[in-house]
């Protein structure tokens, strides 16, 4: 069934006609849509109905594939995770020096108390010649708890990863959303403990969030910190939940982008990340997922009571928005990978360089076989 589905995907690629496919997180069951015509479409407000595409810059509308197909099937049981091995690291020192520049540089404006924190990122290029739905694959396998994703668009391009931050969810007017900021690589068997910096960049994105929600929502509710492990990494993570009741627009201004991505206060932060990284962000650090999709739930029935039963029906509106993280761009062969980190007062440079290593490794070891 999963087989039938991706060829048929497969076949959406070579008529170069939009499609996503997408797993959601610990979940067994693969998600796809299909656009029957190549229009590029954008979201005017968010109150639209389809599968958003959003790049980091807010100012830049967010794509909108609409719902024209939409097929499912289950993954079959006994995938194996199956990293391949990569040499590809090595490579990565020649970027070394200029991200470590890019760090004593956002430290220096914390320092002086022009910033509290910022995320800074590179792009990372690599040969790939597996095929997309091959590595799809392998995300899969290995991101159990991730939201996995390959999605295409003719006019835009191919994008893939597989990752661990929710933007929102909402179920009618009840929105949850997380806090997720701080990494460090798992050791088998431990469990992490956690320095000052870590704890200190994922509360700044904590306060932030309950900030910018406060006049939005009702009955917010923030809780504890906890440790979550994604892929080889952990990281610090607060649940957030509310009850909110204007546009859901008003709720994606407020948490996109968060210092998770972007950094506080945030004007000067997306300043300084447009001035000074060497490379255009794109959809890294967007958001993407299910727009106001419709659902009717409750008992159904094609019995002589179903007239009735009809009574218990309740349609609900629901959305699902991830954070663009561990992700690359698929084109001409090559596969561009997308890595970041959180600078605050306590960054030292050499750490956060090394935590953008530990983030590429996730996703090059799905592209080597
Ligand atoms: C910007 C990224 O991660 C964010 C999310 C989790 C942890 C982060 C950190 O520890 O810096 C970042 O805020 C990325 O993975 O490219």
């Amino acid at each position: 069934m999963l087989f039938e589905v991706l060829r048929k995907v497969e076949e959406q690629l070579l008529k170069e006609l939009p499609f996503v496919v997408y797993k959601k997180p610990n979940s067994k069951r693969i998600h796809v849509i299909i656009q029957k015509d190549g229009k590029l479409r954008y979201t005017k407000d968010f109150s639209e109905i389809g599968f958003v595409f959003a790049p980091f810059d807010s100012h830049t509308p967010a794509v909108l594939m609409p719902l024209h197909e939409q097929l499912q099937a289950d993954i079959e049981e006994g995938t194996e995770p199956n990293f391949g091995s990569t040499n590809i690291l090595d490579e990565q020192e020649r970027e070394k020096e200029f991200h470590m520049d890019l760090v004593k540089k956002g430290a220096h404006l914390i320092e002086k108390g022009y910033l509290d924190k910022v995320v800074v990122s590179r792009e990372l290029e690599v040969d790939c010649q597996s095929p997309p739905f091959e590595i799809f694959q392998r995300l899969l396998a290995n991101y159990d708890s991730a939201f996995c994703y390959l999605w295409y668009h003719p006019k835009v391009g191919m994008w893939l990863g597989a990752t661990p931050e929710i933007l929102l969810r909402t179920t009618n007017n009840r929105l949850t959303t997380m806090s997720l900021a701080g990494t460090q690589t798992t050791v088998e068997g431990e469990t992490p403990s956690w320095g000052q910096k870590e704890v200190d960049e994922q509360r700044m994105v904590t306060e932030y969030i309950s900030k910018a929600l406060q006049n939005e929502v009702s009955q917010m509710k923030v809780g504890n910190v906890e440790s979550v492990r994604a892929g080889d990494l952990w990281h610090l993570r607060t649940k957030i939940t509310a009850v909110y009741q204007n546009d859901l627009s008003n709720i994606i201004r407020a948490l996109h982008p968060t210092p998770a991505v972007c950094g506080l206060p945030l004007p000067p932060a997306r300043k300084f990340i447009m001035e000074h990284e060497n490379y255009h962000r794109e959809y890294y650090t967007g958001f993407l997922g299910e727009l106001n999709i419709r659902q009717e739930i409750g008992r159904t029935s094609n019995d002589s009571r179903n007239q009735e039963n009809k009574a218990y029906r309740s349609l609900t509106t629901s959305s699902e928005l991830f954070v663009n993280l561990r992700c690359m761009k698929l084109a001409d062969g090559k596969a561009t990978l997308y890595v970041g980190g959180g600078i605050t007062k306590d960054s030292i440079p050499e750490n956060e360089w090394q935590e953008t290593v530990a983030k590429s490794k996730t996703l090059l070891r799905v592209l080597s076989i």
